[in-house]
């Protein structure tokens, strides 16, 4: 063997020519493929000479454990690596993993505030810290591979994954691509711009997704299709990822939707000519979980013709492809049989080694245990706390512009805290934390619920009385000062949250209304995206959008209570009605109830 590439000192180009040329069909085929953890096993890494593996949302090690902590997935990771270290060329393999608001699949990790929250703060700047810190305790688990961020303009808010969206603005998502500098690192003054960067063992490799016009679906249906002009879709979908690619973005995720009827993960057009020729992307394109098979319907009907279709379009490795010899046999034999040309092959691979190079793996195949102490720490807990602030929006305070209700007085006497999402870790992170739809509970990790914010923020003689859903007897016996109104939606990803009538989920909408006609309402929104409040408008004295802040609540209670201005400004339009919907800043007919960038200030 040829070890000329196994020398940091040469080229990169030099490193890629000499291990590319002393490679087997077998052995680049296996590059080509990202396994879930859960379909392999060190030995299949050694002897398929597997490029990737992932763990799907909620798939801890060992195999579901979602109370793993740092080190077991240290361990899980190097045990795969090993495997792929004994192979022939000793290819090391890239562990991937969604860390989509923080390292959210790991118990006990800081959890950001989700996409939607992000991009009402406006500040590029923090998104990069929170991409840092994401990136920490991500390697802090040994996985240098993240599924982030998502870059979609969700232009319908009845997507399941509109909270995944930074804003229904391209230009705000534009400038929170500045998240992968914080995943990746800063690319130094003088490197080249546009080429994969990632720098230091505490960077991770990132993911523009979903290549492209994932969020433009009639109707929001999730994998849907995006019935729009080239030119719209030049000027909305497009340009986040020109901005992620000149930020050095190492790898790009298709999207399962359809662009005018065509399969996104079929389209040459789109991923070769434009974002790889045109745009000159130079890292590797990657499938979205069994992309591949979702091209057909039924789903992996003629798997064979969509392979053949993916990887001529220009992808270069397959997310979750079904085992690892059915992968190898069909890859071969479209290869074998010139229907896949070795150019695509080898264009591919050089792709994927470029990264892998790039990132020091050859270097450094192997995790220790040196960042664990990162997961959770203060520090990053501060810096979601300061994002959650910045989140807020402040839609209605009071029911008198000239008397402002908030920020509210610390000392007073009885307080009423009510609703089912005033004390709920798991409802107040949303979709992607823990498992991959989320979780209804107080325990899946560690953090502080809005409850216990609001208790320690507020004077020590001030009463706290909590109540998930009050009795009308109750709102009347207590002589409340006021209360705080915490519901909103339950957690969801993906097609599960696909919704046609954005309505306040019960109990929350009844709890809320009750309170209200009562006492003094501030209410508090938890969800992914503006819900239907127009017509409750006028009972409430106050009405915040908290989007999903994550493990942070006390950013909450910061803001209420004074401690800090309200600055959150709407990074989508606030609808009155769902008929009216698709409706986006700058459109001809546009009559929201509160438009884009809407926020009362404190
Ligand atoms: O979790 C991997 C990818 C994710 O990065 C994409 O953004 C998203 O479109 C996506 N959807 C699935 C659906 N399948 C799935 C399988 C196991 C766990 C969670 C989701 C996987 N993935």
């Amino acid at each position: 063997i040829d070890t000329l590439y196994k020398d940091s000192k040469q080229p990169m180009n030099v490193r890629i020519r000499s291990l590319l040329d002393q490679m087997t069909l077998k052995e680049k085929i296996g590059q080509m493929a990202q396994h879930d953890h859960l379909q392999a096993t060190p030995e299949i890494m050694r002897d398929y000479s597997v490029g990737s593996l992932l763990s799907g949302s909620g798939f801890g090690p060992p195999k579901g454990d979602i109370r793993a902590t740092a080190n077991d997935w240290v361990d899980m990771v190097n045990d795969y690596q090993k495997g792929s270290l004994s192979s022939r060329l000793g290819i090391p393999m890239l562990y991937a993993i969604d860390s989509v608001h923080g390292h959210n699949n790991l118990y006990k990790a800081t959890i950001f505030p989700h996409n939607v929250g992000l991009g009402a703060t406006r500040d590029p700047e923090l998104v990069k810290k929170i991409g840092a810190a994401t990136a920490i305790e991500t390697r802090a688990t040994g996985i240098p591979f993240a599924f982030s961020p998502c870059i979609a303009v969700c232009r319908d808010p009845r997507w399941g994954r509109c909270y995944e969206s930074y804003s229904e603005d391209h230009k705000i998502v534009e400038q929170m691509t500045d998240i992968i500098l914080g995943l990746q690192g800063e690319i130094p003054p003088h490197s080249r711009k546009g080429v994969p960067f990632i720098g230091g063992k505490d960077k991770v490799v990132a993911c523009a997704k979903h290549f492209v016009g994932d969020g433009g679906t009639i109707q929001g249906i999730d994998e849907n299709n995006t019935v729009i002009g080239w030119n719209e879709l030049l000027n909305i979908h497009m340009p986040g990822y020109y901005h992620s690619i000149i930020k050095g973005v190492a790898t790009v995720m298709i999207s399962y939707s359809s662009w005018n009827g065509e399969k996104m993960h079929a389209n040459q057009d789109l991923v070769t000519r434009y974002l790889k020729n045109t745009l000159n992307f130079r890292g590797f394109v990657i499938s979205d979980y069994q992309g591949v098979d979702r091209m057909t319907y039924p789903w992996s009907s003629n798997y064979e013709n969509s392979l053949l279709r993916a990887i001529n379009a220009g992808i270069d490795m397959v997310m979750a492809p079904p085992n690892h010899t059915e992968f190898l046999n069909i890859m071969t034999s479209h290869v074998k049989n010139k229907l896949i040309p070795m150019s695509r092959i080898d264009d591919a691979v050089k792709r994927i080694l470029r990264v892998k190079f790039s990132m020091g793996l050859f270097e450094n195949p192997l995790a220790d245990y040196s960042l664990v102490d990162q997961v959770g720490t203060q520090r990053h807990r501060d810096l979601a706390r300061e994002a959650v602030r910045k989140s807020l929006v402040l839609l209605k305070n009071g029911k008198d512009a000239k008397k402002p209700l908030l920020p509210l007085p610390k000392k007073t006497s009885k307080i009423l805290v009510a609703g089912s999402h005033a004390n709920n870790l798991g409802l107040q992170c949303g979709g992607w934390t823990i498992t991959w739809q989320g979780l209804n509970n107080n325990n899946l990790t560690s953090g502080t619920t809005i409850l216990s914010a609001i208790s320690t923020t507020v004077d020590p003689d001030t009463e706290i009385i909590y109540s998930r859903n009050p009795s009308a007897e109750s709102l009347k016996a207590n002589n409340y000062s006021y209360a705080i109104v915490v519901v909103g939606e339950p957690p969801y990803a993906e097609g599960a949250g696909d919704n046609l009538n954005l309505t306040i989920p019960e109990p929350g909408l009844s709890t809320m209304i009750n309170v209200c006609k009562n006492i003094k309402c501030i209410v508090v929104l938890i969800s992914g995206r503006p819900l239907v409040v127009e017509p409750y408008l006028p009972l409430m004295d106050a009405l915040v959008a908290a989007w999903l802040p994550g493990s942070e609540g006390q950013g909450v209670a910061d803001v209420l209570f004074g401690d800090y201005g309200f600055t959150g400004k709407l990074p989508r339009t606030w609808f009155k009605r769902v008929d009216q919907l698709p409706m986006n800043v700058g459109d001809e007919h546009y009559d929201p109830l509160f438009p884009f960038g809407f926020g009362l200030t404190t």
